[in-house]
């Protein structure tokens, strides 16, 4: 797999790292200039993420930002569905944000290839639909809900609670028929930036198993509390800092708002890492 004990701690084999581009198709990420305009916008953000390189687009109707509000299955999907039927097929792999198992099974037969579960498949009915359609998942960890997660967490030993997470999750979908997984610590998902920092330093021991991970950094309250950036839409160089990082210990893919740049430097940084590279000219 992807690194072995080494006498120092641990070593990690390089094998590069793909990018996820975020498609938010909530109303407030799109002016929402009536039904057509963000349909249009989406999929005009979609492909612009392809061409620029994004192995997936993460196709998500429901924000599940820290004190975000529910939203109805119907309305999500409603959301989802036409993007996903106007993306399918057009070269690259999509992968549904939701945690609903209904919204699920309709993305999947519109075209989704993955299902991005942000509660780790904790519905049961998410698993059955993940195997039942054969689509792989990604299972991430998150403490608590959306809403109320980032109220003052707490753990005994952040790292060891949610790799055990991970891996006990891993292997019940697995057992319960879901094809694949990739697992996901879930930055900012019920953890403080000290919890964010301990899992981004202990990424090498989540990636020298077997199951591909992702890591999804990208413009979060983190990065502000790292550099101070208060302004989200100004996070895509600490956004880039950090997936780095993930990268080299050996993640597979992150999930990120600026796709170009983020392909451009994991090009180069994979060009670095492998001695066998060999530059055009
Ligand atoms: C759906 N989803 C999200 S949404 C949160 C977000 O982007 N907040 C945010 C975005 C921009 C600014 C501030 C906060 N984060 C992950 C993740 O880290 N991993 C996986 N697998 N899925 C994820």
């Amino acid at each position: 797999p992807g690194g072995e004990r080494a006498a120092d701690g641990w070593r990690v084999t390089w094998r590069g790292c793909a990018v996820m581009g975020v498609l938010n198709v909530t109303p407030d990420s799109f002016s929402d200039g009536g039904r057509y305009a963000s349909l249009e916008a989406a999929v005009t953000r979609a492909r612009a993420m392809r061409d620029a390189g994004a192995r997936v687009i993460d196709v998500g109707g429901e924000s599940t930002r820290p004190g975000a509000e529910p939203v109805p299955a119907e309305q999500e999907l409603d959301r989802v569905r036409p993007v996903l039927r106007a993306l399918a097929g057009e070269g690259a792999l999509l992968s549904v944000d939701t945690m609903k198992p209904e919204v699920a099974r309709e993305a999947l037969a519109a075209g989704a290839h993955l299902v991005n579960d942000v509660t780790g498949l904790r519905d049961p009915g998410m698993v059955e639909v993940c195997a039942g359609a054969g689509a792989p998942a990604c299972v991430m960890h998150m403490r608590g809900e959306p809403r109320t997660m980032q109220r003052s967490p707490q753990y005994r030993d952040v790292v060891a609670e949610v790799h055990a997470f991970l891996r006990e999750r891993a292997a019940a979908v697995l057992a319960a028929g879901v094809p694949s997984v990739l697992l996901d610590p879930g930055l900012g998902f019920g953890k403080t930036a000290a919890h964010n920092l301990a899992l981004l330093r202990a990424l090498p021991e989540l990636t020298c198993g077997p199951h591909p991970v992702l890591v999804g950094a990208s413009r979060k309250k983190m990065i502000d509390l790292l550099a101070g950036v208060p302004n989200a839409a100004d996070r895509d160089p600490g956004s880039l800092a950090l997936h780095l990082h993930a990268a080299r210990q050996g993640a597979a893919m992150v999930r990120v708002h600026a796709a170009g740049v983020h392909v451009q430097a994991l090009r180069v940084q994979a060009a670095l890492e492998d001695p066998t590279f060999t530059p055009g000219r």
